[in-house]
């Protein structure tokens, strides 16, 4: 971060502890502590909701756990500082088991299964009368001091909020900048990209619900202690889940700071508008909020961050877009030697439904060599491609790859493909449209370096040899499609693999463009890498592979060099039909 911006953060932040304690109205001690509070729970929230993209609305379930957890441990003798990790711990515990078969749904459907789990949650803690106290609710036992984090002065209890809010920005600005969040933006981005870049989606989306529901319940104890009585209507209530995720929505989805900023702006209008309006008509702090909300969604569509951005001229995603073409790298001096069988698929047979898309595909591809797929629209090339990458699974038959050391090797899904050094592009381009250019080759190169000094470096390198260097810092949405081909090729690019699966990299690119990925696959396999490509463009076919395996109705029909091939009968039958051989004949 810019050293101006840390400082105005800083200010920022400090202006938020000191102005109640300056001020030093009860009130106003209030509306800082209920700031901090939210601001916290969702900044948690948006580790998931925002950085993952994972839309819960089931959040108020560890807020809750936290603090009951705090309260029933305290009535135990137990301090909530204690409590507090304890239901820590237990939010994990609920959140993996909620989130991981939650997960598998997308959109509307996660946001309604995590409020059901909700509900369950409120029912349960109504249910477990002895435990909870029912509808009743539980007191805190009155006992004041640091030790039981209740307190007659309000100083205190602002100490703590916005030290948990400090604790839950250093948690996502910790990992929006490292791995993690670069893996998780990704996974929200183009979830089976991610994977083709061996990210673990599902692994890094417990990690970010784990870290996010120990936060929110940490947070949960604090405030039990400091409203100092819950009942399960108000804890594990959806006005409180929605709320959570709100001041995320208003001040900025997915940024590190946008909850902060909603809270900061929000709570206030919320918190005054009760307070005035509430005495003297009832209802119409709500109606004075719900316009505030509109007014904000309507004209701040990316939230507040999104408008201060826009004033500070930092949103714009075209920028460099428009710059000319660049030559791609030159090539190295000599070729490689073809050497033994690195991949090989065996008697690959693939049924969906009644169709028989793959039969009996055999075929392997050499150390060093290019080797085109070629065939007529559904022949099945995507789909042998998806068994080669771990994608599909074959119904029968194998596809072994040859490790590092030589030894041979059965990988299974997309993360041990692209572990084992086999990387793959996809027909349909799939960039993480979000992200820069220069973050998008980064999700490639964590492949290989942990370090996100490391990650950047490879990636501008990378970006240099495919010619992209000049778009580093545009988001991927603003590319044309022959810059997005190309940015496919260099996520791939950037995890070094020893073996690259390309599809259709050059449809739809004009000329020029052709010629240049040419030359850039060329100078790929200059450096010792295997490379399958499917490819419609015969130009590029005929100049590049050094076999070519003919595709058609799921079975191989020919096989050989180029030349050869676009002779065979059977081929030209294929793409042209049984009527232009015979005419031809
Ligand atoms: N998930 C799926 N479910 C059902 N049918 C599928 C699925 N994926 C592919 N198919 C069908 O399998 C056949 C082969 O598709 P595939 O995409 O592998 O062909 P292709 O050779 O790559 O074609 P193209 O050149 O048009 O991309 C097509 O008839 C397609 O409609």
């Amino acid at each position: 971060m810019p050293r101006l911006h840390l400082a105005a953060l800083a200010v920022f932040l400090a202006a938020i502890f000191i102005t109640p304690v300056v001020i030093g109205d009860q009130f106003i001690y209030h509306v800082f502590i209920t700031i901090c509070l939210f601001a916290g729970l969702s900044t948690a929230w948006n580790i998931v909701g925002g950085f993952a993209g994972q839309l819960s609305l089931g959040h108020a379930i560890f807020y809750g756990i936290g603090a009951y957890a705090g309260i029933i441990l305290m009535n135990h003798g137990i301090s909530p500082w204690i409590g507090m990790f304890v239901g820590a711990a237990v939010a994990v515990l609920a959140a993996v088991v909620i989130s991981y078969p939650c997960f598998r749904l997308k959109g509307p459907f996660f946001a309604l299964a995590t409020i059901a789990f909700l509900e369950v949650f409120r029912v349960l803690a109504l249910h477990f009368r002895d435990f909870t106290g029912g509808a009743t609710g539980l007191m805190i036992p009155l006992r004041f001091g640091w030790e039981w984090m209740v307190f007659r002065e309000r100083l205190p209890a602002l100490i703590i909020a916005f030290g948990m809010m400090l604790v839950a920005l250093a948690a996502a600005w910790w990992i929006r900048s490292h791995r993690l969040g670069f893996y998780l933006v990704a996974t929200r981005e183009r979830e089976s990209a991610a994977q083709a870049a061996g990210v673990s989606t599902v692994r890094v989306r417990l990690v970010a619900v784990s870290v996010s529901a120990a936060l929110c319940a940490m947070i949960g104890t604090f405030h039990a202690m400091y409203l100092t009585f819950i009942e399960p209507a108000a804890v594990f209530s959806l006005t409180m889940s929605i709320q959570i995720a709100m001041f995320a929505l208003i001040g900025g989805i997915g940024t590190v700071f946008g909850p902060l900023i909603g809270a900061v702006f929000l709570v206030p209008i919320s918190e005054l508008s009760r307070g005035w309006l509430g005495a003297h008509a009832l209802g119409l702090h709500g109606f004075v909020y719900g316009v505030v909300l509109v007014l904000v969604v309507l004209f701040m569509p990316n939230g507040l961050m999104g408008a201060l951005k826009r004033l500070t001229g930092k949103a714009d995603p075209q920028r460099g877009v428009q710059a000319g073409a660049v030559a791609a790298a030159p090539r190295a001096a000599e070729r490689p030697p073809i050497g033994g069988d690195i991949l090989v698929a065996e008697r690959l047979d693939k049924h969906f439904g009644g169709l028989h898309v793959t039969n009996d595909v055999s075929f392997s591809l050499k150390e060093g060599e290019i080797l085109a797929l070629i065939g007529p629209n559904g022949a099945g090339k995507t789909t042998v491609f998806n068994m080669l990458s771990g994608f599909l699974a074959a119904d029968s038959g194998s596809v072994r790859v040859r490790d590092a050391d030589g030894s041979f090797q059965t990988p299974v899904t997309p993360g041990d493909f692209a572990a084992i050094g086999v990387g793959r592009t996809f027909q349909i381009v799939q960039p993480f449209a979000a992200m820069t250019v220069e973050e998008n080759i980064m999700v490639g190169a964590f492949h290989r370096f942990r370090d996100v000094g490391d990650a950047r470096e490879a990636a501008r390198e990378t970006a240099h040899r495919m010619g992209l260097a000049p778009w580093l810092d545009a988001e991927a949405r603003g590319l044309t499609i022959g810059g997005l081909k190309r940015l496919e090729v260099a996520r791939v690019m950037a995890m070094q693999p020893r073996i690259l699966l390309l599809d259709e990299v050059m449809a739809g690119i004009n000329q020029t463009d052709v010629r240049r990925a040419i030359d850039l696959m060329l100078s790929i396999r200059d450096t010792g890498v295997s490379i399958i490509a499917i490819e419609h463009v015969m130009q590029a076919v005929m100049s590049l592979s050094d076999r070519v395996i003919v595709l058609n109705s799921g079975q191989i029909i020919a096989e050989g060099r180029p030349n050869d091939v676009v002779r065979d009968p059977t081929v030209i039958e294929a793409y042209l039909g049984k009527e232009f051989t015979h005419a031809h004949a």
